[in-house]
């Protein structure tokens, strides 16, 4: 297995807040899918909006593809590789429709509208959504938006994907779906979730976030 991505003691806290990030390092590489665990308001969330770039972390470093992201546009290129599913779907989808959203990424990326089209086609197929592409995004259920969430960043075919609670909001059938298919796809995963049963199924190792730290 080749090194992916690593994070060395990353730290960041909140404006006026006590760090919550203090030495955070992680290391993950190709085909694994590490579970992320650790108490409510604990990071985690916070970690892999650190390692997106979302927030700058005050220390430490970020390494991918084996090379180190710095400056904001590092980061802007590390997000088309690296695809972060939020936990609350409504940060991740802005379009009027469900076709729209899942274009939107790989328009950005700059395919056709031919192309983007076929990745749509694609990408609902892939997730059992074929039926929700011409819906109001917004008027999704909780569980559909989640699903249709997880389209918009795998339409974008990232090599990493950074999954926040994935399974919340998810019937028990469509739970069972959202395994078979983060299984069946090539990408290494971080993921963070509260569901053991979940993880149980889906990870190929677990760390524990504690008092900033990842061990
Ligand atoms: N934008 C923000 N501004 C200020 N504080 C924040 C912000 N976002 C999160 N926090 C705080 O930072 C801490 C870490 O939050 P984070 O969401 O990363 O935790 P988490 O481990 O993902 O929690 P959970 O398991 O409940 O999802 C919490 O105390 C939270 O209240």
């Amino acid at each position: 297995m080749s090194l992916l991505l690593e994070t060395d003691k990353l730290s960041y806290a909140y404006h006026g807040s006590a760090p919550c990030l203090s030495g955070a390092s992680l290391a993950l590489e190709e085909g694994e899918r590490v579970g992320l665990v650790g108490d409510n308001g604990v990071g985690k969330s916070t970690f892999l909006q650190v390692l997106v770039g979302l927030y700058k972390s005050h220390d430490g470093r970020i390494t991918a593809f084996g090379q180190d992201f710095v400056t904001e546009e590092d980061f802007i290129q590390l997000r088309r590789r690296v695809g972060l599913v939020f936990q609350d779907p409504d940060d991740q989808l802005f379009c009027p429709t469900v076709k729209e959203d899942i274009a939107f990424g790989p328009l950005n990326l700059g395919y056709s509208r031919a192309e983007a089209d076929a990745i749509v086609e694609e990408t609902l197929a892939l997730l059992n959504l074929s039926h929700l592409k011409e819906r109001v995004t917004h008027r999704l259920s909780g569980g559909q938006k989640r699903l249709v969430a997880l389209a918009t960043v795998i339409a974008m075919k990232p090599d990493i994907l950074l999954l926040d609670e994935p399974t919340n909001d998810l019937d028990e059938k469509t739970r069972i779906r959202l395994i078979e298919i983060l299984l069946s796809l090539p990408q290494a995963m971080i993921i963070v979730s509260h569901d053991r049963a979940f993880r149980e199924k889906v990870v190929t190792r677990t760390v524990k976030m504690e008092n900033g730290q990842i061990f």
